[in-house]
């Protein structure tokens, strides 16, 4: 049976270095979640708490109401999948599988029978008497996969299980991990660096920079509705300009970029006001061609064609660089470098940060227990 982690205000420090400060998290019962973050924001250590490999120093980990901190290694309920496989070399792959049944003591025909399904879900029944060394990366993650899952652990954890495999493995097993996650229904905790790889797979992200948990969304939420630029920077591509508020009422406001483009948008919160100084940040894919100057231009400096969209590296008049990309289907003018193109955003899809980084668009929340309500009180 699966269940919800509660992580409440736990710290780790190597010697002076604070590595997670003061982190806390709500992982649902059942759910796909995603640690996702630049390298050394401290995703494998907490991972490694979860685990017991780190010891906690301060705060709580639960699974369900039991709280595990003190609880040994060998008696957490989670099953684990690491970047290097680590499966046996020495055992078959059906021995493999089996080895945590036998260890727990299941009956051999039972653990015969878990293994034989385990192997049949994971696509790899007809290799199950082979040996690890004649199996591909591909191939051997998936074991690894059915061996911390046959036991019906409570909690899967995923480090980096795909960093070995080249492109196209990647593609394909993490669809097999996503597929034999929503299938059994296992509370998941997954580690990742790679943006496109938490995106396609997760329920909910949670973006993590210098130990501290930026959001927790879902994919579509993190890449639309960033609570901070550094969510916005480091899922997907942003382009920011400086902006002035010019009005902001009664759910219509309006924003003047430096160059003079402006723009009329209702998803403002309600405390913008008239005069705030604001960056705009706007994905590649909200740039639309205009067909009369607007205030906003630029000059191609780079064309690249990448089949389903074009993408355009622009030089503006201003000194900005910005990054615009635009279908490739056959009716949309192809432009050439040189070309000066008069833009115009889509209103709808910009994201709008204050000085200090945070959202101004209205409802969006970052999710982190505390964080937001420290937002609201300040
Ligand atoms: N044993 C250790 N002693 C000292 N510092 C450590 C130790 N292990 C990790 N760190 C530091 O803690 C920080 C977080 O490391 P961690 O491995 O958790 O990051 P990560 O987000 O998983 O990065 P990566 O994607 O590169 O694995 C890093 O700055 C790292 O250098």
């Amino acid at each position: 049976m699966s269940v919800p982690i509660t992580i409440r205000n736990i710290t780790k420090r190597y010697g002076d270095t604070v590595v997670i400060p003061d982190l806390s998290a709500d992982i649902h019962d059942g759910e796909f979640f995603t640690l996702l973050g630049p390298s050394g924001c401290g995703k494998t250590t907490l991972l490694r708490m979860i685990a017991g490999f780190i010891d906690i120093e301060r705060g709580t980990i639960a699974f369900g109401d039991q709280v595990i901190n003190d609880v040994p290694v060998y008696k957490r309920d989670y099953g684990m999948v690491f970047q290097n496989y680590a499966i046996f070399p020495s055992m078959t792959v059906e021995k493999n599988v089996m080895f945590g049944l036998e260890n727990r003591k299941v009956p051999k025909t039972d653990a015969e029978r878990r293994t034989l399904e385990m192997l049949a879900k994971v696509k790899m029944e007809h290799l199950a008497k082979r040996f690890p060394e004649n199996l591909s990366g591909g191939q051997q993650q998936r074991i690894a996969l059915a061996r911390a899952i046959v036991i019906n652990p409570q909690v899967l954890l995923m480090d980096e299980p795909l960093s070995n495999l080249d492109a196209k493995l990647r593609i394909e097993i993490r669809q097999a991990i996503a597929d034999i996650q929503r299938e059994i229904g296992i509370t998941t905790v997954y580690v990742t660096h790679d943006q496109e790889e938490a995106l396609s797979v997760s329920d909910r992200i949670a973006v993590m920079n210098a130990g501290e948990i930026q959001q927790i969304a879902s994919p579509e939420a993190i890449y639309r509705r960033p609570f901070n630029q550094f969510v916005a920077g480091f899922v997907g591509h942003s382009n920011s300009f400086d902006a002035t508020v010019l009005e902001n009422a009664g759910g219509r406001g309006g924003l003047r970029l430096a160059g003079g483009y402006t723009l009329a948008l209702d998803t403002l919160r309600a405390d913008v006001a008239a005069g705030d100084e604001v960056v705009v940040s706007v994905r590649p894919e909200n740039f639309v061609v205009a067909d009369s100057p607007t205030g906003l231009s630029g000059t191609v400096r780079l064309r690249q064609f990448l089949g389903a969209h074009v993408q355009y590296i622009l030089d503006d008049p201003h000194g900005r660089e910005f990054l615009v990309n635009q279908s490739a289907d056959f009716g949309t003018r192809l432009f050439e470098i040189g070309d000066s193109i008069d833009l115009g955003l889509d209103a709808r899809a910009v994201n709008v940060f204050d000085g200090s980084g945070r959202t101004l668009i209205e409802g969006v929340t970052s999710n982190v227990v505390g964080n937001d309500r420290a937002a609201a009180a300040s």
